[in-house]
């Protein structure tokens, strides 16, 4: 089973409160995105364990750990009957850019053994295995626009339509850790509630809606702000930082790509939803 497990861009980001676990609670709306990798599930041949073979980007880390395989070995936990698999990754999305890549993975892993094997796991069932691999990974279950609440893995609908909307993302090739990112945080409520701010046209939400990681980790990463800058001069109708960086993410309303150059050591992705 060949599957393409895609991004997410976050429309908004506010770390609302500091959990007794350590965790964050936060309000934001995660949107899919279109950039995947690629991931296929085979079951293995007679005798042989489950494997996984990665290729494209490196991913740190030792691969027996990775998201992936993480997922499939928790569904297999709790159903034995599961048998030896065959994973390739093939990866594509820039990691360490809150962009959810690897979570995607995990979910889609999931999703792809659910079928694969029909173990007939219900949506809500399914949400529950990704919130135990992490807290971005129950969305890409779904994988709809969503208003994301707590750890950013309980949601509620929202009507949001970006069709037609061009969209540039940039990584500057600047991993920056999820952990370390939320040690730069200072909680508080948004001054404009994010769902309200949405709501309205897109060319206020330069004025309103926004990214505390963005704010938190631009002084001491300046090239955050300059990308920003560009997007804006290029016309964006808005543009932010997505999850905890560094990717960032332009939205042109019109429609058209913009021309753009960027260095050639930055990832770029761009597109029309
Ligand atoms: C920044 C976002 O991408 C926004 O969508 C997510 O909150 C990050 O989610 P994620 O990468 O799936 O994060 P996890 O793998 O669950 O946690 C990594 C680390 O981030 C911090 N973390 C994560 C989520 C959250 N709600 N509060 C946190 O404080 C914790 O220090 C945790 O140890
Ligand atoms: N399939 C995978 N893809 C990417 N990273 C993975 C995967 N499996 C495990 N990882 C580990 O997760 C780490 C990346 O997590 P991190 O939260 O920093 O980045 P991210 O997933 O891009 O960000 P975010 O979740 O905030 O969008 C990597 O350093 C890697 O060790």
């Amino acid at each position: 089973m060949l599957v393409f497990p895609n991004a997410k861009l976050n429309l908004g980001l506010y770390v609302t409160q500091r959990r007794p676990d350590g965790f964050h609670t936060l309000e934001s709306v995660f949107v899919p995105l279109p950039w995947t990798d690629a991931f296929e599930m085979l079951p293995a041949a007679p005798g042989h364990p489950t494997s996984l073979t990665l290729t494209g980007r490196p991913i740190p880390g030792d691969p027996a750990t990775n998201l992936c395989v993480r997922a499939y070995e928790l569904l297999q936990a709790d159903f034995p009957q599961l048998p030896p698999v065959q994973l390739y990754l093939h990866k594509i999305v820039p990691i360490g850019a809150g962009l959810g890549g690897g979570s995607a993975d995990a979910a889609f892993a999931l999703r792809a053994a659910n079928d694969l094997f029909r173990l007939s796991l219900s949506v809500e069932t399914l949400e529950g295995y990704a919130r135990r691999l992490g807290s971005d990974c129950a969305f890409f279950i779904q994988n709809k626009p969503v208003l994301a609440l707590e750890k950013g893995d309980v949601f509620e609908e929202i009507s949001l339509n970006l069709t037609g909307t061009a969209c540039v993302v940039v990584y500057p090739n600047l991993h920056i850790s999820t952990a370390e990112a939320y040690a730069h945080i200072v909680p508080q409520l948004p001054q404009h509630p994010l769902r309200e701010a949405l709501a309205q046209p897109m060319s206020t939400w330069r004025n309103t809606v926004s990214n505390y990681f963005e704010t938190a980790l631009t002084p001491s990463h300046p090239v955050l702000a300059d990308i920003k800058q560009q997007m804006y001069d290029a016309g964006a109708t808005y543009a932010s930082l997505s999850g905890s960086g560094s990717a960032l993410y332009g939205l042109w309303e019109g429609g058209e790509l913009p021309a753009m150059k960027w260095p050639a050591e930055y990832t770029v992705w761009q597109g029309v939803f």
